[in-house]
């Protein structure tokens, strides 16, 4: 395993004023997918932005390619190689779908160019001059994703991509995702839909009131009703 794409958290705190939301949260990604469910509140999304330097973290460890970088800017974050996918997209509402991607840029000859992400999302390059509050929600989420590529991230951190979007449309992102999976590239999924989780983690991390509860097989989860009965609430 390249010891680059690897991610060692451990006994991460955060706190929202006085309120202890992520309480002792350890756990590592290697080269494997790993996906985070967990229900509503939870604290998922603080853990993301914990990640990427967006939020601070009163005490814990987290070291990326062994380099500890818990305190360092979310830019340099993102430098360092993690791509990062934010809940709610957050893309420009005023600029194109081409003049998001140019905004990035990419370093000529790396894996992840303007062009490689269209290859990758063909609809994209269809809407390439589209403004993006025009986009529909999964263009939208497309264009997410191929933002973050373009850092070309050795982890790509994406926190409920399949939110707000049809069945149909998570399917076609999963299969889109599966590939990229496929070539190598590291995976840290956030989500509430468990079978899209399960489509891309091969692991499974349960997020239960700031602690991770769980941490088993895709697949254990999936077979298993009890379980995510107890997990979150859905069986
Ligand atoms: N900026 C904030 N200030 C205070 N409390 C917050 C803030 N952001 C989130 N919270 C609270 O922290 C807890 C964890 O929220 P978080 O968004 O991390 O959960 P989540 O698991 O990602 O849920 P969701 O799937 O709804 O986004 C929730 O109780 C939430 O209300």
């Amino acid at each position: 395993m390249s010891d680059e794409a690897r991610l060692t958290v451990e006994n991460l705190n955060v706190y929202y004023d006085r309120v202890h939301i992520l309480q002792d949260v350890s756990f590592s990604i290697g080269t494997e997918p790993v996906a985070m469910v967990g229900r509503n509140g939870m604290g998922k999304t603080t853990l993301a932005k914990a990640l990427l330097g967006l939020q601070p973290a009163r005490s814990g460890s987290v070291r990326f390619g062994g380099r500890e970088i818990l305190g360092s800017q979310p830019y340099k974050i993102v430098k360092s190689g993690i791509g990062y996918v934010p809940q709610g997209r957050r893309i420009w509402p005023s600029l194109s779908t081409h003049e998001h991607l140019v905004m990035v840029g990419a370093k000529a000859g790396s894996r992840w160019t303007i062009d490689a992400v269209y290859d990758l999302f063909p609809r994209l390059a269809e809407r390439r001059d589209v403004g993006a509050a025009n986009l529909s929600g999964g263009e939208q989420q497309m264009l997410a994703i191929g933002r973050a590529l373009l850092t070309n991230p050795s982890l790509l951190v994406m926190d409920e991509p399949s939110e707000g979007l049809a069945p149909a449309i998570v399917e076609h992102l999963a299969e889109t995702l599966r590939m990229v999976v496929a070539e190598g590239q590291s995976v840290f999924l956030i989500e509430q839909n468990l079978r899209f989780a399960a489509e891309l983690g091969h692991h499974i991390l349960v997020m239960v009131n700031g602690r991770i509860a769980a941490d088993l097989p895709a697949r254990e989860l999936l077979a298993d009703e009890e379980k995510q009965n107890l997990y979150l609430g859905v069986a």
